[in-house]
């Protein structure tokens, strides 16, 4: 059986080269020229662990190609991955442009039985819109509208541990509706993912539209996982308890588990914003409530916001003269994705605020000055006080605090004598809740983690008075 992934951003990429790995003939196909010519040359567009590894060996033993030749790419797939973005549109609402013209192009290109598979996370009953949009094409060229199926595969993986999460998948999703072609497309399905299957089945069969749903379920799950610890945490920090403890008593229950419940400074990415937005959307659209997972974004925008306001607490609205450092902009770890990460709010509102900001990130400083540029549109005076340093430590000299917002490894143990005598007052806000606000307390180092008795840890070392008393304020 051969492979064709449409798409080869995160989710396209690691399909495609971790099938490719598991011996299937793949070919990527993407709209960007310039995507295509990096990945032809042996470079990877995206930072993603493992992935440029995978890719090259694949692609040296032939069983990887990446292409902007539609054609080619429908004739050479037994399977037709769909993995092309869903946007959210301003209403919350996903866009569906680029798999509907997917569709439209695979309707225009096919001459024989192809099985389209849709990964992208798409609201249901786009599977129906894609069937349409598919048999549309073939009508106007005079063929048989049979000749493919469509069937729902939405993707689990996580950015940072992605070839992990396809190679070692929980389960494995396919949705299939009763039709001429069920048993032939359970069948193909069945054998691409055999590998997954073979101690015991991983896969979850059902019909389209739950697993279309199943998508959105699971990230929302996730998502309010989070916005209720980071309420706990909030209240924690108001009673003078830790959340961190709170989660190791409440994940020791196996019904709970530990997974997805560490307090922080918001959840972020490409995923969890949009597609809660998305599931409101729909509800909406069908007349029901998503009362939960409203609740969820709301929190979550607070969040984003915590940080900052306990800096302004400290350091008065106007932050003219101060300068606050940054550890971390992509919104986890181990990826260069800066979508909706809370490192953009956060440093849009220093900068509005008039400080001035230093930024370190192991890889996403590129991404980043171009997600910040974005978002500046039409302020660009405020990146005159921005700046990305190529060394954590540089990003300290003379600062009024840190804030911690990406928990990389190399920020877990820092040299903290060397940063408190770097920063002009050893004041760290922390994101991530990295570091233990006791030994820091000890060290004579002013901490505010996310629920970590905060009223009660040692606020003791004062901020530094500016020469100016208006820069006090
Ligand atoms: N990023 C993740 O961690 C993740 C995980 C699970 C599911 N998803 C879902 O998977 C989908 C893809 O996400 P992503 O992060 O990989 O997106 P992405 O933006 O990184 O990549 C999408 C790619 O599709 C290409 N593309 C767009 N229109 C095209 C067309 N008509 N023909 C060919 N190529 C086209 C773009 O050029 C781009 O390279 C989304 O629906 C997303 O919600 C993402
Ligand atoms: O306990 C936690 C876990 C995560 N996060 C934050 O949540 C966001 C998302 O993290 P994560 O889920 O690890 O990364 P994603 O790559 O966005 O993956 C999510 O979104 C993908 C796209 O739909 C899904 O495929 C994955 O299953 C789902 O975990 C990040 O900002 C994290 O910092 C927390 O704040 N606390």
């Amino acid at each position: 059986m051969r492979v064709t992934v449409i798409g080869s951003g995160y989710v396209g990429l690691v399909t495609g080269a971790c099938l490719s790995d598991l011996g299937f003939k793949v070919v990527c196909l993407d709209k960007d020229e310039d995507k295509v010519k990096m990945l032809q040359a042996g470079e990877v567009p995206i930072y993603e662990p493992g992935l440029k590894e995978l890719l090259s060996r694949n692609h040296a033993e032939g069983r990887i190609r990446f292409t902007t030749d539609a054609q080619l790419a429908i004739d050479h797939g037994d399977i037709l991955f769909i993995a092309v973005g869903t946007p959210a549109q301003e209403d919350g609402s996903a866009d569906l442009a680029h798999v509907l013209s997917v569709a439209a192009m695979v309707g225009r290109n096919l001459k024989d039985f192809k099985l389209i598979v849709n990964k992208s996370t798409v609201p249901v009953g786009t599977a129906d819109r894609v069937r349409a949009a598919v048999k549309h094409e073939l009508t106007q060229r005079g063929m048989s509208s049979e000749m493919f199926d469509v069937v729902s595969n939405p993707e689990f993986l996580k950015e940072g541990a992605a070839i992990d999460d396809f190679m070692r998948p929980d389960r494995i999703v396919v949705g299939i509706d009763d039709g001429i072609h069920h048993e032939k497309s359970q069948r193909m399905m069945g054998d691409l993912y055999a590998s997954f299957n073979r101690h015991h089945s991983r896969t979850v069969w059902m019909d389209v539209r739950s697993a279309e749903l199943t998508k959105y379920a699971a990230n929302a799950m996730l998502a309010t996982r989070i916005s209720f610890m980071n309420e706990i945490a909030n209240l924690a920090d108001a009673l003078g308890a830790d959340v961190d403890q709170i989660r190791r008593g409440i994940g020791a229950d196996n019904r709970i588990g530990y997974s997805f419940l560490y307090a922080g400074c918001g959840y972020g990415g490409s995923c969890f914003p949009k597609d809660t937005q998305a599931l409101v959307s729909t509800a909406q659209a069908h007349g029901q409530l998503m009362s939960v997972v409203n609740a969820t974004e709301q929190v979550n925008e607070r969040q984003k916001t915590l940080l900052v306001d306990r800096l302004v607490k400290r350091l008065g609205d106007d932050l003219t003269g101060r300068k606050i450092a940054v550890w971390g902009l992509a919104f986890k770890p181990n990826t260069d994705d800066m979508r909706e990460a809370p490192s953009r709010v956060v440093i849009k509102s220093l900068l509005e605020r008039g400080a001035h900001v230093t930024a370190y990130d192991p890889v996403a400083g590129h991404e980043a000055m171009v997600a910040l540029k974005l978002d500046c549109a039409g302020q660009e005076a405020l990146l005159n006080n921005f700046n990305l340093v190529a060394h954590d430590m540089d990003a300290l000299h003379g600062v009024d605090a840190l804030m911690v917002l990406t928990e990389w490894k190399n920020f877990h143990n820092p040299d903290f004598q060397a940063m408190k005598l770097s920063m002009r007052t050893p004041y760290i806000l922390d994101g991530r809740n990295l570091y233990n606000p006791d030994a820091l307390a000890d060290l004579g180092i002013a901490y505010q983690g996310i629920g970590r008795r905060n009223e009660l840890i040692n606020l003791s070392v004062e901020p530094v008075m500016l020469e100016t008393p208006a820069l006090n304020a």
